[in-house]
């Protein structure tokens, strides 16, 4: 499904590469997080799956399709494809909960009678039946992620990509988003988060690959976060 080779990243400003030589594979359906210190080119592996960056060197093929190579016009519908998590949620804070999701929807094209079916569904999946009305402001941060999630799902993508989903919440409401995670990738997406969470790493226990100054220094199947981290 996604299968990188050899990708080396140099920003323009930087004589340091952001990623080195990095190889591997991830087959559709897994859940992969990915782990490693402040810099050590996480979020840069992110950006490239979404051709955000394109790499200095190396190869990077998203459903056999290189996507440094792809032409401009078909970036778009790559995106449609991968679905994105964040940190600090990026709802937008003058739409109401329904309105944040359907968007999502709006944009590329899906006709209304589609989205007043389809965004009650995914409400309901992420548990914020009832809350469609509400404006982001009137939500607890893990509620905000669920509605960062449903609108990152609700187009049914290939994979998730979830940059540090958990950084802003307490490790309750962590623990709740990564059920919500879990449940998503049964659903068969696959799951790429970048996290520093060392307990729902340990606690998860699924594959672990983690980056170092740029290169994989591991790439465990069902890892932790690791001792001296
Ligand atoms: N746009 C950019 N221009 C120049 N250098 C960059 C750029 N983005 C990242 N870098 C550099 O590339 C390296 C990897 O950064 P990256 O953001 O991928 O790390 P990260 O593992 O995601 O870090 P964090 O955990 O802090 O988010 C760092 O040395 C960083 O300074």
């Amino acid at each position: 499904m996604i299968r990188i080779e050899d990708v080396t990243k140099v920003y323009k400003t930087s004589t340091r590469p952001a990623l080195n030589n990095v190889s591997f594979e991830v087959d559709k359906g897994e859940f992969v997080f990915v782990i490693g210190p402040s810099g050590s080119g996480k979020s840069t592996f992110l950006r490239l799956l979404l051709r955000e960056e394109t790499p200095t060197k190396g190869k990077i093929y998203i459903s056999n399709v290189d996507v440094a190579k792809m032409p401009r016009r078909k970036v778009p519908r790559l995106r449609q494809t991968i679905g994105c998590v964040f940190q600090d949620f990026r709802l937008l804070s003058n739409k109401t909960v329904f309105e944040n999701v359907a968007f999502a929807l709006e944009v590329i094209g899906k006709p209304a009678h589609t989205i007043r079916k389809v965004v009650p569904e995914v409400l309901e999946l992420v548990g914020l039946d009832g809350k469609s009305d509400r404006m982001p402001n009137e939500l607890s941060g893990g509620e905000q992620q669920r509605v960062a999630i449903a609108r990152a799902f609700v187009n049914r993508p290939l994979m998730l990509l979830a940059d540090e989903p958990t950084g802003n919440l307490d490790p309750d409401t962590s623990q709740d988003i990564m059920l919500l995670l879990e449940r998503i990738n049964r659903t068969g997406t696959t799951v790429l988060m970048a996290t520093h969470d060392h307990s729902i790493v340990d606690s998860m226990r699924r594959r672990v690959v983690e980056l170092e100054f740029g290169k994989v220094i591991r790439d465990d199947a069902r890892g932790v976060y690791g001792v001296g981290n």
